[in-house]
């Protein structure tokens, strides 16, 4: 039986802090990548968190906020990723629109350093848990429009959203099912509120859900920062086990993706096979419930 993977992935999840100086924050970024790829120069894919060029705060994402394809951020990861020969899903960066709007956006290169996929964070975090935390990026963020998939030439089909998007069962299920991506990537910034009660728990939800990988790439905390990430980068496997951890510090995650995995684990609990729309209905194709 083929898999949806075509071939081993090895990939690297780069677990950094950002400053207020956005031109440090994209020559920290090329730094650990390439301290991870002198650590293991197979690497195939580097990926890197929600924000990595700005400060996490509604006030400061309009100060940040750069064109894509044409703004500094997006060239110079692009010539990253080119300069390397690696993927790169280049975490994600405040992105000014033509429409004038504002957008949490993640754009992923070839090892060409050519624009391969491009993700604006759809749900937006708005939360308000008294005694915990408030934050309404909805102040100066707009959602996007779309589930992104993006295809990785010599390896297959991921699915990609940005932090909050991870609590959304059914953007994850549209990339799997209908694009049978292989694997979820998510960079975000949960914090030190909401990382505790549902980081784990949701990264291994989605992998179970789909028998897909799931990588969850965050900042390392900074505790002089206003907004206190969660740190915990880490890769789960289709069968839902944690195969990679990051603690809270700035880290590389090393992890390798094995097509035989998926397969055995859709064989052995063959979930994917076994759904009845018939009754519930199927949100990624627009098929209605049967039940009245
Ligand atoms: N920062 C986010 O977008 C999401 C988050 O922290 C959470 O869902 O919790």
């Amino acid at each position: 039986m083929s898999s949806i993977l075509s071939q081993k992935l090895k990939v690297a999840l780069i677990q950094i802090t950002a400053t207020a100086v956005k031109q440090d924050n994209l020559q920290h970024a090329k730094d650990y990548i390439l301290k991870a790829l002198k650590k293991d120069p197979k690497i195939d894919l580097v990926a890197l968190p929600e924000c990595f060029n700005s400060p996490y705060a509604v006030t400061e994402f309009p100060k940040y906020a750069e064109n894509i394809p044409n703004g500094e951020s997006t060239k110079f990861l692009s010539q990253v990723a080119k300069e390397n020969n690696i993927i790169l899903i280049g975490g994600s960066i405040p992105e000014l629109g033509d429409d004038g709007k504002i957008y949490n956006t993640s754009v992923t290169f070839d090892r060409q350093g050519k624009i391969i996929g491009k993700h604006r964070k759809v749900h937006l975090f708005d939360i308000d848990i008294p005694g915990g935390i408030t934050f309404k990026e909805s102040i100066t963020l707009t959602g996007g429009q779309k589930a992104t998939t993006i295809d990785l030439p010599e390896f297959g089909t991921i699915g990609e959203g940005i932090c909050y998007d991870v609590r959304f069962p059914e953007l994850a299920a549209v990339a799997a099912r209908e694009k049978n991506a292989f694997a979820l990537v998510y960079p975000g910034a949960f914090n030190t509120v909401t990382g505790p009660l549902h980081w784990h728990l949701l990264a291994r939800a989605r992998a179970v859900d789909n028998q897909v990988y799931v990588i969850l790439v965050s900042p390392s905390r900074n505790l002089n920062l206003g907004y206190h990430a969660y740190g915990h980068s880490l890769v789960v496997d289709p069968n839902g086990n944690i195969i990679a951890e990051a603690g809270e510090d700035e880290e590389i995650l090393i992890a390798e993706l094995d097509p035989e995995l998926i397969t055995k684990t859709r064989a052995g609990i063959p979930v994917t096979v076994q759904r009845r729309f018939d009754i519930y209905g199927d949100y990624t194709k627009n098929v209605k419930p049967s039940a009245t």
